[in-house]
């Protein structure tokens, strides 16, 4: 049945004409209070001619499908060439993103910062990287075990060690924890949803998240401690508050920082945007003291000039 006014067909037209496999007719909360007791497991949905099969056969490919631990899902998912998509504001510089699986949405808030956005397969070195003078550099999303990435860990440290301002997203993230020797572990029930609640630690803000993850990076959330791959303080920025699980990493002696959920969520919430902001800020306050103590100052004199003058006229 077709209940809104402005539907001109049924769900499962929709579906059918789009290729997408549904499901009904399932006891969800059945499912629900047996995942809650044993903690996240494989599931399988099958279509088709699969979908005659019988029950065991069907539960036998289930068992036979590779879980995610230890799993590497990188170059399925990364480009083969690098593109750049020029800035759409007043442009700062290069910046360098490894694609482990990145969003559109992510290179639009980039670049909407006022980075032309490089996006760099996932097998990239850092002499490529160092290639095009990034100002930046940033970790997308992406699929897999971050565990499993020892090269992308390698990388980052590089980068770190360049002295490049980082920031990472989701698998970013986990992979900015074991570049600063903190190691991630599989949680018993994954992050998925639009309605995650999250604590700034740094504004006092609770902010409503859009996740999807699986892994988490085991740091202490309640205390300041130096990294044990020696790039300096380090505190959990913000927790999830409904498991206490850390969702961002913050450097205190580098400028560097992460979140383990998506502030580029193009449906929203919108809530952590401002993570693309505090990232400008932070290249821009990196630039200047490369540059010296009143590099980053003249812009807003400029600013404050031409609305005087508009006043005036
Ligand atoms: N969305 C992501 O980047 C997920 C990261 C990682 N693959 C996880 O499941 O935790």
């Amino acid at each position: 049945m077709v209940s809104n006014w402005r539907a001109n067909r049924s769900l499962d037209d929709a579906l059918v004409e789009d290729g997408i496999v549904g499901i009904s007719g399932i006891d969800t909360r059945a499912v629900t209070r047996r995942i809650r007791s044993s903690g996240s497991m494989r599931g399988g949905v099958f279509s088709g001619e699969a979908a005659e099969l019988d029950a065991e056969e069907q539960l036998r490919r289930v068992r036979e499908a590779p879980g995610m631990a230890g799993r590497n899902l990188s170059a399925e998912v990364s480009v083969s060439e690098v593109e750049v998509t020029p800035a759409t504001a007043e442009r700062i510089g290069n910046l360098a993103v490894l694609d482990l699986g990145v969003k559109q949405s992510t290179i639009d808030n980039l670049a909407a910062r006022g980075f032309d956005v490089h996006v760099f397969p996932q097998s990239a070195t850092i002499e490529e990287i160092r290639a095009i003078e990034p100002v930046a550099a940033f970790y997308s999303n992406g699929p897999g075990d971050p565990a499993a990435s020892d090269q992308h860990v390698e990388l980052l440290r590089a980068v770190l060690g360049d002295g490049l301002p980082f920031f990472g997203i989701c698998f970013g993230n986990q992979l900015l924890g074991r570049a600063l020797g903190f190691g991630t572990y599989k949680l018993p029930f994954g992050h998925r949803g639009i309605n995650q609640p999250v604590l700034d630690k740094t504004t006092g803000r609770v902010e409503i998240t859009s996740q999807n993850h699986g892994f988490a990076v085991d740091a202490p959330l309640d205390q300041v401690v130096d990294s044990p791959h020696g790039f300096g303080r380090v505190e959990v920025s913000h927790i999830g508050l409904n498991d206490q699980v850390v969702e961002g990493l913050r450097a205190l002696d580098i400028p560097a920082f992460s979140v383990q959920y998506h502030p580029e969520a193009a449906a929203g919430p919108h809530d952590a945007n401002y993570l693309f902001d505090r990232f400008r800020e932070m290249v821009l306050a990196t630039l200047g003291q490369a540059q010296g103590p009143d590099a980053t100052t003249p812009a807003l004199t400029d600013a404050q000039d031409s609305t005087q003058e508009d006043t005036n006229a």
